[in-house]
């Protein structure tokens, strides 16, 4: 595949979002050609699956159908929207993928991580990103931007994951960092507890690196 397929992660509220807009705008602005996506998400069905794990009435989801709710969301999404994509020699920017999986359901519910990775791993057809920035902040900081963000848009509460408690985003955190950590030459962490302009330059910078070793290469 011709593609570059780049993820964003973290614990929600560390600015993935804000960060992979802002990489977007300046990739088209060079001409790249860009597919921006999320997960969960991306495609009709996969946004379906989306609303049926985060609908904060689902109190009664059992953890195994979570996982695999999850992987249902990317697997649609891997062979309708992003394969096809990366085929045609795009950049792929996604808001999260296999490393939520690993860090939210494995860290933070407990479930065997090898078990995860391989329902993932079946799901994606063993597609993996091709460089990962893991945006990393304190709980205490991710959670009070959340509250901000949902009290700043008239309406959007909490999701169901969000509305989780802080010791279970501690192991979120945690997570990401033993992922980053297994897998240093995909995952940069990029240290998210600073002003938008600061990140954003350190993402840019590496991001141009890493496309000029891609053509190059
Ligand atoms: N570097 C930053 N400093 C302070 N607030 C930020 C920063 N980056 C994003 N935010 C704000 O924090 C909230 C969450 O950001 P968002 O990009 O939606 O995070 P995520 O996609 O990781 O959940 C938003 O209200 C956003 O404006
Ligand atoms: C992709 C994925 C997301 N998630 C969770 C993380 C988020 O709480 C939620 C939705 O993701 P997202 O919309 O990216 O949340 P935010 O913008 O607030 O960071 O789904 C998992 O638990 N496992 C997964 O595999």
């Amino acid at each position: 595949m011709n593609g570059i397929f780049i993820t964003f992660e973290g614990p929600d509220g560390a600015g993935k979002t804000t960060q992979l807009k802002r990489l977007a705008e300046e990739l088209k602005e060079q001409g790249y050609d860009i597919l921006v996506t999320r997960e969960p998400g991306g495609t009709v069905i996969s946004d379906k699956i989306r609303s049926i794990i985060l609908d904060p009435a689902h109190r009664e989801m059992v953890d195994q159908a979570e996982v695999l709710l999850y992987a249902a969301s990317r697997a649609q999404h891997v062979h309708e929207l992003i394969m096809p994509a990366l085929q045609a020699g795009k950049i792929v920017l996604c808001d999260r993928f296999i490393d939520a999986s690993v860090a939210y359901q494995a860290h933070g519910l407990g479930i065997a991580a090898e078990q995860v990775k391989a329902i993932s791993a079946f799901a994606s057809s063993g597609l993996q990103a091709t460089c990962t920035y893991l945006l990393d902040v304190p709980v205490e900081v991710s959670l009070s931007r959340l509250q901000q963000r949902a009290s700043a848009a008239a309406g959007q509460g909490l999701d169901r994951i969000e509305q989780k408690h802080a010791a279970y985003h501690s192991r979120v955190r945690e997570g990401f960092h033993a992922i980053a950590a297994d897998n240093p030459a995909r995952v940069r962490v990029i240290d998210a507890h600073r002003s938008e302009d600061a990140i954003a330059a350190d993402i840019r910078q590496d991001c141009e690196q890493l496309l000029k070793e891609h053509i190059s290469g």
